[in-house]
């Protein structure tokens, strides 16, 4: 199967469950949002994807494969990746600078024999066509520390499509940016590619259902219910449960 599977996942921190018997899958294309109360367990199931949890039992599987022994690192190797934080930006350097790092890490790694010329114009072109992507031409030569919070967070995500990945982990990237520059990230999950396969993780129920199209609703570590923003949008379990309650 392509994509994606999580079959019994299970996490426990001592006596805490905070991953319930999780079983879901995300396949080429699928723009799926994983929403839930604080403490559902959101970002420990993002961590048991990307490895940076070791599940208590359970499966994770990439096309068929299960990669549930790897490393992180091997992970992204592998295709799945989660957006850079921008934490990890180098906020003096350009913004077209940051975005050149991960792709001449990966070339640096792939070991491919270009002649050099070649591998350089390569890089070049698709630096640009990233900053194209994520509408960030006019500001390429600007340090990131001059970009506003929303602009960076795009930086961020340019960044992450560097590694190729086919599953792309987006986790909060609303966060921190302020309502009337959150039409770039809704603009720039949109222009995503269209074959890859993106979970969100957000807070932000206005962005969910902007470019979601299916929704999962994480309670207690396991899944309620999960269906197009339609569905959920009409559940009562989740507007008793979720959405009517108070969240940040
Ligand atoms: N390393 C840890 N050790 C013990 N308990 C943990 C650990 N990490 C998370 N938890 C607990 O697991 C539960 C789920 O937390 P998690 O951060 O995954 O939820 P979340 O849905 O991402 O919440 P939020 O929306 O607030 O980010 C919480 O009760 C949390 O206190």
């Amino acid at each position: 199967m392509k994509g994606l599977q999580t079959k019994g996942l299970n996490k426990s921190f001592g006596g805490l469950i905070v991953a319930r018997d999780i079983t879901l899958s995300l396949q080429p294309g699928d723009r799926t949002a994983l929403i839930g109360p604080n403490g559902a367990g959101k970002t420990t199931f993002s961590n048991l994807i990307t490895g940076i949890l070791k599940p208590t039992s359970g499966q994770i599987l990439l096309d068929g494969r299960d990669i549930g022994g790897l490393g992180e690192a091997a992970r992204v190797r592998a295709g799945i990746a989660k957006t850079f934080q921008i934490t990890t930006l180098f906020k003096h350097l350009s913004v077209r600078e940051n975005i050149r790092l991960p792709i001449l890490e990966r070339e640096r790694r792939a070991l491919r024999f270009w002649h050099r010329a070649d591998r350089d114009k390569g890089i070049e072109a698709e630096i640009e066509a990233q900053l194209a992507a994520f509408t960030l031409l006019p500001l390429a030569d600007k340090p990131v520390q001059d970009l506003a919070y929303g602009q960076q967070r795009l930086v961020e995500m340019a960044m992450t499509l560097a590694l190729k990945p086919r599953v792309l982990i987006l986790d909060e990237p609303a966060a921190g940016v302020p309502s009337s520059d959150s039409h770039l990230i809704t603009g720039a999950i949109e222009a995503l590619p269209a074959d890859l396969a993106v979970l969100i993780i957000e807070h932000d129920m206005k962005l969910v259902f902007q470019v979601a199209r299916s929704i999962i609703v994480l309670v207690n570590g396991a899944i309620l219910t999960q269906g197009t923003p339609a569905d959920i949008a009409a559940n009562q379990q989740v507007r008793d449960l979720y959405l009517g309650a108070h969240h940040d």
